[in-house]
């Protein structure tokens, strides 16, 4: 069993937010991508994790705040929150504390429950993330119905094309695909995804994972709405302000 089923094999242990703990309404990540590329501005959505089970570690003493209020905000659509607190040293509370930001929070954790959804509404979330390589098609679509009568947007990423089949009859999710294989935590030579993503038309497309100062100007986010990236930014390279100039072409 990988690292990624043992968190959701743990699931039913985490300690939950039960009670609304919301400052503000919710703040939708997907108009706020679709506002930056109506500007023909790619969209960077930025993460927050102090440690990751590749072997990432934040910056000692990171503070998250002065993280997200130090990033370059032309291209900021929403912020990213690892909140899984065994493997990522993450929390509800960094969700909590981030409402103020006023920026859109996609609560980057492993759900697999309505009451893990809740959680994240209750403790300020925006947005939540699915992993279709690890939740069956029926749990899926009652995770995404749950959270989109919440009002919450949802992000559905996936890595393994086999996974992604199915991901079109999602009409109102924001489409991730993680070039990180989440089996293995290798970046996989294997990016199959990327024509299988890009030939979602009509969807708000974001590339996740492993997008640096040395390849952002590749040409790999052509055909995307966004970016999400962490280990890069919070290591202190150059990619915000990168991002900020890189033109976002209308794709349908
Ligand atoms: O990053 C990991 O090691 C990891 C391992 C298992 C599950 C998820 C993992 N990361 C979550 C992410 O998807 C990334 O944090 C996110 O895409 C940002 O990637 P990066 O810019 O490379 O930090």
């Amino acid at each position: 069993m990988g690292i990624v089923d043992e968190i959701y094999r743990k699931n039913s242990k985490r300690a939950l937010v039960k009670k609304y703990r919301r400052t503000r309404p919710i703040l939708s990540m997907s108009k706020s991508i679709m506002r930056l590329n109506s500007r023909k501005r790619l969209a960077l959505i930025a993460e927050f994790k102090r440690a990751s089970p590749s072997g990432f570690r934040s910056p000692e003493g990171l503070n998250l705040r002065e993280y997200f209020s130090g990033i370059n905000t032309a291209a900021l659509a929403g912020i990213s929150i690892l909140s899984e607190p065994e493997y990522f040293s993450g929390s509800y509370a960094d969700i909590e504390n981030s409402q103020d930001l006023n920026l859109p929070i996609l609560v980057k954790d492993f759900i697999s429950t309505e009451e893990m959804v809740d959680s994240s509404f209750n403790a300020g979330g925006d947005c939540i993330l699915l992993i279709s390589d690890f939740l069956e098609f029926r749990i899926l679509t009652e995770l995404y119905d749950h959270a989109l009568n919440l009002g919450m947007d949802v992000l559905i990423e996936f890595h393994d094309v086999k996974s992604a089949v199915n991901l079109y009859s999602f009409s109102d999710a924001i489409i991730g695909y993680n070039r990180r294989n989440l089996r293995t935590l290798e970046m996989d030579p294997d990016q199959r995804g990327m024509d299988e993503i890009l030939g979602m038309k009509n969807r708000i497309r974001i590339l996740e994972s492993g997008i640096n100062s040395g390849n952002i100007g590749s040409g790999m986010l052509r055909g995307f709405n966004g970016a999400l990236i962490g280990s890069s930014i919070l290591s202190g390279e150059d990619v915000t302000d990168k991002i900020a100039k890189m033109e976002y072409e209308a794709y349908v």
